[in-house]
């Protein structure tokens, strides 16, 4: 469809939203006595972007889609300007994963951001003022509390604060490792003792998961890591290959396989025809209970094979909602549906279930092995709280105006150094725009809800493995960490029980279906992460590395 065609195509549904909307207004749905019927009701009250007039719902949509074309079609040259064709998936992210050379990172980070962000800032500026157009049309104040306001909790944000809290100290020893090991393998030169770490360095385009650092970060190196894409290669998977085994292990839980429409309809791999394509991966649901798809450019990775899971998780969530009304057909909140497909990838990465599908020969039951993977694990669940934070901490501040159009950039590296404890490889201006090299901002996409996933998929972890008796909180010999679900019905009955409730009520009664709880709770991931921590205080100790991160250096002017 041209995007002439998509946009007529969005003006004819903010039509039929305005209409509907201006409907429920004349119904004193407050009064309703049936809870479900008034939840529905309150749902059609709130008419989001569509309640712009259409001179600006065009201007705005014309915006983010032009924001997004410059994203997805963005290319750059590799370090000698042999090849110029360069895209983001899969070349540089394949170079910030596996290159160690400093200089050829530093150059692929800056050009990527020369060739995205640094284009978009004037549009950005704008489209700020149209989601804020948008918000006050609804009665909110700002796009922060349109955007909040699917949480429907009174205080969401300083609940996100507290949990960031509890979660820093074992942020802070992982970044002192991690920057240890890092200064071991660069020099002094390139990452000091007592700074920030460099963000060009940590294995990814945003350094929003250092997974991709295993080989210089593994506790114990001469000992056998659980980075099995070599064996995945060597054993001829496929993009396809791996999302059948991603279907398998949902189904051997007894949820819902993925249907013939899936199977027919998704893109599973980078079409080489040529076509452009918003390679950032997603998942689709058009409704019907039958027609849902996925669209990634899968490489054969273990880190793709996760991502499969994780987009799996978006479907089996559309499959099991299929049966509730239009306006409860999604996450009970955002973060839920993120969590969905990471829950069950806690099962899929470790060394029993990769033993049990062929992918290591033998798992060994060594407490070094498990400190790998236990490292492993951490390098993506926990070098991503921060960053997670700082996409919407940093938005909820240019919403509000707290940040000013003036600072973007800046407030933006403020947030980078004071959380993540990490600095660019220059010094940055207000000439750049560095969140538009990320495709959320662009792309419009809210992202507190992947803070919220990897907090609450460990809970969900925990409840199902207790469920399945993989873990027992008083049995050393049985930890969280070690805990697979695959193949266990009951443990898949009670996920099915909390996502077919879809948003059909408040997120903590679905929070309470699967856990007990009714709150976010950071004891889950931090009782996962216990070994990780006490060996990594050891080994920081051991080693005297400085806690934290100087931030008296410039990094942005
Ligand atoms: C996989 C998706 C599509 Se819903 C995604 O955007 N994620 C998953 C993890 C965090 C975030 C990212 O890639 O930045
Ligand atoms: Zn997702």
């Amino acid at each position: 469809m041209t995007s002439a065609g998509m946009l007529a195509s969005r003006l004819e549904y903010a039509r039929f939203e305005k209409d509907r909307w201006k409907q429920v207004t004349q119904v004193d749905w407050k009064s309703i006595k049936d809870e479900n019927v008034k939840r529905q009701f309150k749902v059609l009250s709130k008419l989001g972007t569509a309640a712009l007039p259409e001179d600006r719902l065009e201007k705005y949509d014309q915006l983010q889609s032009g924001m997004e074309r410059t994203y997805s079609t963005a290319r750059v040259c590799n370090l000698n300007g042999t090849s110029c064709d360069l895209s983001l998936e899969p070349d540089l992210s394949e170079i910030m994963a596996n290159s160690r050379d400093p200089e050829e990172l530093e150059h692929v980070w800056l050009a990527w951001r020369e060739n995205t962000g640094k284009k978009m800032r004037n549009s950005y500026k704008e489209f700020v003022e149209l989601i804020n157009e948008a918000a006050e049309l609804n009665g909110f104040s700002d796009g922060t509390e349109l955007w909040l306001d699917v949480y429907d909790t009174a205080d969401f944000q300083s609940q996100i604060a507290r949990l960031w809290d509890q979660l820093t100290p074992l942020y802070e020893q992982l970044h002192a490792y991690v920057r240890g090991r890092l200064r071991q393998h660069y020099g002094e030169e390139v990452v000091s003792r007592d700074g920030p770490i460099p963000a060009h360095l940590l294995g990814n385009m945003w350094s929003q998961s250092w997974g991709n650092l295993l080989d210089i970060c593994k506790p114990y190196p001469e000992k056998a890591s659980v980075d099995v894409t070599p064996q995945m290669k060597a054993q001829g998977y496929t993009p396809l290959k791996m999302f059948q085994m991603s279907d398998e292990f949902f189904t051997s839980l007894g949820l819902i396989p993925m249907t013939p429409e899936f199977w027919n309809r998704s893109i599973l791999e980078k079409p080489d025809d040529g076509r452009e394509l918003v390679c950032h991966a997603s998942a689709w649901d058009f409704y019907d209970g039958k027609d849902v798809r996925i669209k990634q450019c899968t490489v054969v990775t273990l880190e793709d094979l996760i991502t499969a899971h994780h987009e799996m998780g978006h479907i089996e969530y559309f499959l099991q909602y299929a049966g509730q009304p239009q306006v409860f057909k999604t996450g009970a909140n955002p973060g839920f549906h993120e969590a969905v497909g990471d829950t069950l990838a806690l099962s899929v990465a470790t060394p029993k279930h990769l033993k049990k599908i062929g992918l290591l020969e033998e798992v060994i039951n060594d407490p070094e092995v498990d400190m790998n993977f236990l490292m492993s694990v951490a390098l993506d669940k926990i070098a991503f709280l921060p960053f997670g934070y700082v996409m919407d901490k940093w938005r909820w501040g240019v919403f509000s105006g707290d940040i000013s159009e003036d600072d973007l950039n800046c407030e933006w590296w403020k947030l980078r150094l004071g959380l993540q404890g990490i600095e660019p490889p220059q010094v940055r201006s207000e000439m750049d725009f560095d969140p538009g090299a990320k495709y959320h901002i662009p792309g419009n996409v809210p992202y507190i809800r992947y803070f919220v996933s990897f907090i609450i998929q460990f809970q969900f972890h925990k409840a199902l493995c207790i469920t399945a008796n993989q873990y027992d909180p008083n049995d050393r010999a049985r930890p969280l960490h070690q805990c697979d679900i695959y193949n266990n019905k009951e443990a898949g009955k009670k996920l099915a029980k909390m996502l077919s409730m879809g948003a059909s009520k408040p997120w903590p009664d679905a929070m309470e279906a699967i856990t007990g709880q009714r709150e976010m709770d950071a004891t889950a991931l931090r009782d996962y992460f216990q070994p990780l921590e006490d060996w990594l205080k050891r080994e920081n100790q051991e080693n005297q590395e400085i806690i934290g991160w100087k931030t008296d250096e410039p990094v942005c002017t």
